[in-house]
């Protein structure tokens, strides 16, 4: 949003800091929008703030704001990010075969209900590729390779990626991604697991949801992490199966699920709403 901008402080609990933190706003003729807080333990645990804000010529302002901030919140030992709300953050998005989430931000982001730009997708496979290039968006092609030679496909996935995003999401994504690749894409990787987790981590969760006779499936959206579908939760959603239904019918239904909670934590995401802390997230 023009004008807009985005604050998150973070750090050891310390009384003043709100007031430090609303005087210095106020200061420098900030109107605050919104102002969500939590503290972890109030008897000394940690302190999580996102306040949105207003100011003319906000843009121009920024470096003065980040640099009387740094000054502010150093006695109290408090981190802080500063992010311009009318810059839109660049999602590249990974896909494999499946269609249903890659498509379905695609479709929410044209109709202008995603806060991203979307400079490219890429899949080890090109079934999606005519339908991604109907929307505009440039397609890459760069298949699997297993074993010695996954690094190469890695590589060529770094290059495209380096510089020109600011996070990437896994819609559906069925490659298994590496530490080195972790380590180096250096944004935030979202993936959209197709299970309530920690129930059934890994391939095929539907398969096994249906030898587990199941009541309910799920979806949860997650942090990317070393360790498989084990990163910081950010949104998850269920919803209701029977006997009845087949391992196909579960994927179908939870299809749906899929959609819908992979869109709230890629919105929450790029409205900078979501704190990480360890393998938990606040989300505002
Ligand atoms: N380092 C991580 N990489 C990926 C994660 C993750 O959490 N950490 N999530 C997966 C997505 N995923 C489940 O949501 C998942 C995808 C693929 C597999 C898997 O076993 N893949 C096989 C190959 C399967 C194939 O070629 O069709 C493999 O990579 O050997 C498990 C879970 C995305 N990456």
């Amino acid at each position: 949003m023009r004008d807009h901008a985005c604050l998150i402080v973070y750090g050891p609990d310390k009384r003043g800091v709100v007031a430090a933190v609303t005087g210095l706003l106020a200061r420098h003729e900030c109107n605050i929008v919104s102002l969500d807080q939590y503290t972890d333990n109030p008897d000394g645990g940690d302190y999580f703030q996102r306040v949105v804000f207003t100011r003319p010529h906000l843009t121009a302002a920024l470096p003065e704001l980040e640099s009387e901030l740094a000054s502010t919140l150093k006695p109290f030992d408090m981190e802080f990010k500063l992010t311009d709300q009318s810059v839109p953050k660049r999602m590249a998005i990974l896909a494999s075969t499946s269609d249903h989430c890659l498509l379905d931000l695609l479709w929410r982001h044209r109709r202008g209900e995603l806060p991203v730009t979307v400079p490219m997708v890429v899949s080890n496979h090109d079934v999606t590729a005519d339908d991604v290039r109907t929307f505009g968006i440039p397609f890459f092609h760069v298949p699997s390779q297993h074993g010695p030679d996954k690094s190469q496909s890695e590589a060529e996935i770094l290059k495209l990626l380096a510089g020109n995003v600011d996070f990437v999401v896994l819609a559906r994504y069925m490659q298994i991604l590496s530490n080195d690749f972790i380590e180096k894409v250096g944004v935030p990787v979202i993936n959209i697991h197709h299970s309530f987790l920690p129930a059934f981590i890994g391939a095929g969760p539907y398969k096994k949801a249906k030898e587990r006779g199941v009541k309910l499936v799920g979806a949860t959206s997650h942090y990317v992490t070393e360790e498989l579908d084990e990163g910081p939760i950010i949104e998850q959603d269920v919803v209701r199966v029977t006997h009845a239904d087949t391992a196909v019918d579960l994927a179908r239904r939870g299809a749906y699920v899929e959609r819908e909670v992979l869109s709230r934590a890629v919105t929450w995401h790029a409205q900078d709403r979501v704190i990480r802390k360890g393998n938990h997230t606040i989300v505002f």
